[in-house]
């Protein structure tokens, strides 16, 4: 089967830095993949070479066998939503219109919005928990709120793929697992997702493969608890963890830096 997502021997260059070598990736549908890897480690970077915004100096990515530099950009921006870290700057326009931005590659240029694209803003305000906030200016929310209108906007596009970069930073506990659980739903539906995670455990619980990068490079990928191994997380991360199962699913939580004790009662978690 053709990946719907594919990249092999990546190596992208910011300015004359080398920060991505060798990279191979893939991606299919169904699948909800997390980039995990310490500050630096290049995810960023890969993301946004597979969002076609970076061009690789070797290497290419491939979406549906297609080149992505190849494809049309309307092609590419009716099946693709990438959501940038942060989320940069925006005028005082309302929510439900910022969300309707998310429409316009499935719009005639100057055309009114149809039933179909109020009808897949109102999903997407409702699946990040933003209704009571479709009025309001997007200069006036509060950083997670922002977070999560701008996730709706890549979800009201109804994008085959989702790329998004740390969707849940900066966002409490409540939403953080409110968004993973719609990513989840998103590639159980037949989609597919790649996501920027610091939180391991939320990389662990809902990603079903993960790619650990460190220093530009693939460490590991895998299934969660074959990437995330206390070796890895000493070596790559220099953190010991605690790591466990709740409820038939895992959990990591990073507990002491490398080196600063030896504190011998950590122990593997239960649940
Ligand atoms: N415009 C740039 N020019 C040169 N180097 C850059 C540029 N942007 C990022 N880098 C470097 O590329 C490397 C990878 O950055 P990237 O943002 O991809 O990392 P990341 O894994 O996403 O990090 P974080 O977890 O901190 O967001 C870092 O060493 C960074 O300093």
């Amino acid at each position: 089967m053709t990946a719907l997502l594919e990249a092999s021997s990546l190596a992208v260059s910011l300015g004359r830095r080398p920060v991505l070598d060798d990279v191979a990736f893939t991606l299919a549908p169904g699948e909800t993949v997390g980039l995990v890897g310490p500050n630096g480690a290049g995810k960023t970077t890969l993301l946004r070479a597979l969002a076609g915004v970076l061009k690789p100096v070797r290497g290419e990515v491939r979406l549906e066998g297609q080149p992505v530099g190849s494809l049309p950009h309307g092609h590419f921006a009716a099946r693709v939503a990438y959501l940038p870290q942060g989320g940069g700057s925006y005028w005082a326009v309302p929510v439900r219109t910022l969300v309707m931005l998310g429409r316009l590659p499935h719009r005639e240029r100057w055309s009114k919005p149809e039933t179909a694209d109020e009808r897949a803003v109102d999903t997407a305000l409702a699946a990040t928990g933003v209704e009571h906030l479709a009025e309001r200016p997007v200069t006036e929310l509060s950083g997670g709120e922002r977070a999560r209108v701008l996730l709706a906007r890549a979800l009201a596009g109804e994008p085959q793929l989702l790329l998004a970069d740390e969707p849940v930073s900066g966002l409490d506990p409540y939403h953080r697992l409110e968004v993973m659980e719609h990513l989840r739903a998103l590639s159980q539906a037949g989609k597919a997702v790649v996501v920027v995670l610091h939180d391991l455990t939320l990389a662990a619980r809902f990603c079903d493969r993960l790619v650990l990068l460190a220093d530009g490079k693939v460490a590991a990928s895998g299934p969660p608890e074959e990437v995330l191994t206390p070796q890895r997380l000493d070596s790559v991360y220099r953190v010991r963890a605690v790591l466990g199962r709740q409820g038939g699913e895992p959990f990591v939580v990073p507990w002491d830096r490398l080196g600063d004790k030896d504190d011998s009662s950590l122990a593997e978690g239960t649940g």
